[in-house]
């Protein structure tokens, strides 16, 4: 069953000089209990897309055309009142920056307590008490954290703690925008292990934002490579990783040696992101793929779906199967 569906979506930020069209003409399906895996290079438009979930873009500055349908209902076109029923209520978002939200002046337990009474105004301080650790304990945080500030908390602990934050009302889909990026190794495997568990505990929908394609290879049953704002490939982690279709794929996977069992180094892919506020003609990542071919840089490749959800935007993909 899908659960969220992203639909013709495009999304440019409007600048003094110029539009930035940061998502453009896309297209993906959610199931229900997917943990889906966005990755990308950096400005690949990633957390624009998250964030216009729950309408979390700055409205001034941005447009936004298609859908965003969550069990029926088109998100981009509710008013805010309609959208605090969905908001940490159904999905949840941990922030790319979370760890710097907190306020440095009160103690972690009443910042919780405060989000809580937004929606339970009438809950007396025991029963919030008790829900805060009850969530403390879903993410393996010890219950003294309630009484402690943020500067005495780590850098996992303070994680730990966003995301007791986004379980606060038992959300359907949890967005987690580079959640561990900025902790250490030992540190964000933990943390993922959890993240993991609280999936199955609480029948939770995934979505996960990275730009490491081993956390999703780890972590997430689907996956969907995003470059300069277009999906290029999206399916199942075991199709899509294990034989990629997208020259991009590819490249994003050979930059990370341990997935394909290599020594050596990370590499990056050679060239740079193209100007989001140019228009351009063909494949968004032709000037920068090794398998190119004429018509990629004056016709625009469709999605073509193989099988099983595996979708692929790419002439070669498309040829390789017409054989
Ligand atoms: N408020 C804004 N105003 C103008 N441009 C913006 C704004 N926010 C993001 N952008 C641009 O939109 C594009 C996509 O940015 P976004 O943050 O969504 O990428 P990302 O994939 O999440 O990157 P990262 O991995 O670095 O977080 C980038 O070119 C970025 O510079
Ligand atoms: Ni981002």
């Amino acid at each position: 069953m899908t659960l969220l569906k992203m639909q013709h979506l495009n999304i440019t930020y409007k600048t003094q000089e110029k539009a930035i069209k940061a998502v453009r003409d896309f297209d993906l399906n959610i199931e229900l209990q997917d943990s889906m895996g966005i990755v990308g290079e950096s400005g690949s438009g990633k957390s624009t897309l998250a964030m216009a979930v729950l309408q979390l873009l700055p409205k001034d500055i941005t447009d936004i055309s298609g859908e965003i349908i969550f069990n029926g209902i088109d998100l981009l076109k509710l008013n805010s009142e309609e959208l605090k029923g969905i908001k940490w209520k159904e999905i949840a978002y941990v922030f790319q920056k979370s760890m710097n939200s907190l306020s440095p002046v009160h103690k972690i337990g009443y910042q919780l307590s405060d989000v809580y009474k937004v929606h339970e105004p009438n809950a007396n301080k025991r029963q919030i008490r008790e829900r805060v650790c009850e969530l403390f304990e879903l993410v393996n945080l010890p219950s003294r954290v309630y009484d402690l500030y943020p500067h005495e908390l780590s850098g996992g602990m303070m994680q730990r703690v966003s995301i007791a934050l986004s379980l606060i009302y038992y959300p359907k889909v949890l967005i987690l925008d580079e959640s561990t990026t900025a902790l250490d190794v030992v540190t964000q495997r933990q943390i993922l292990e959890e993240i993991m568990k609280l999936q199955e505990k609480l029948n939770l929908t995934r979505i996960m934002i990275t730009h490491d394609v081993s956390i999703v290879a780890s972590t997430c049953n689907k996956i969907a490579v995003m470059y300069a704002g277009y999906l290029l490939e999206s399916g199942y982690v075991t199709d899509v990783l294990h034989s990629p279709k997208h020259p991009y794929t590819e490249e994003l996977l050979n930059s990370y040696p341990s997935l394909r069992g290599e020594k050596g180094y990370l590499k990056g892919i050679p060239g740079y992101l193209p100007d989001l506020s140019q228009e351009h003609k063909g494949c968004i990542f032709a000037d920068r793929c090794r398998k190119a071919m004429e018509k990629c840089f004056y016709n625009r490749p469709e999605m073509v779906e193989f099988s099983n959800q595996w979708k692929v935007a790419c002439h070669l993909a498309g040829s390789e199967y017409s054989e």
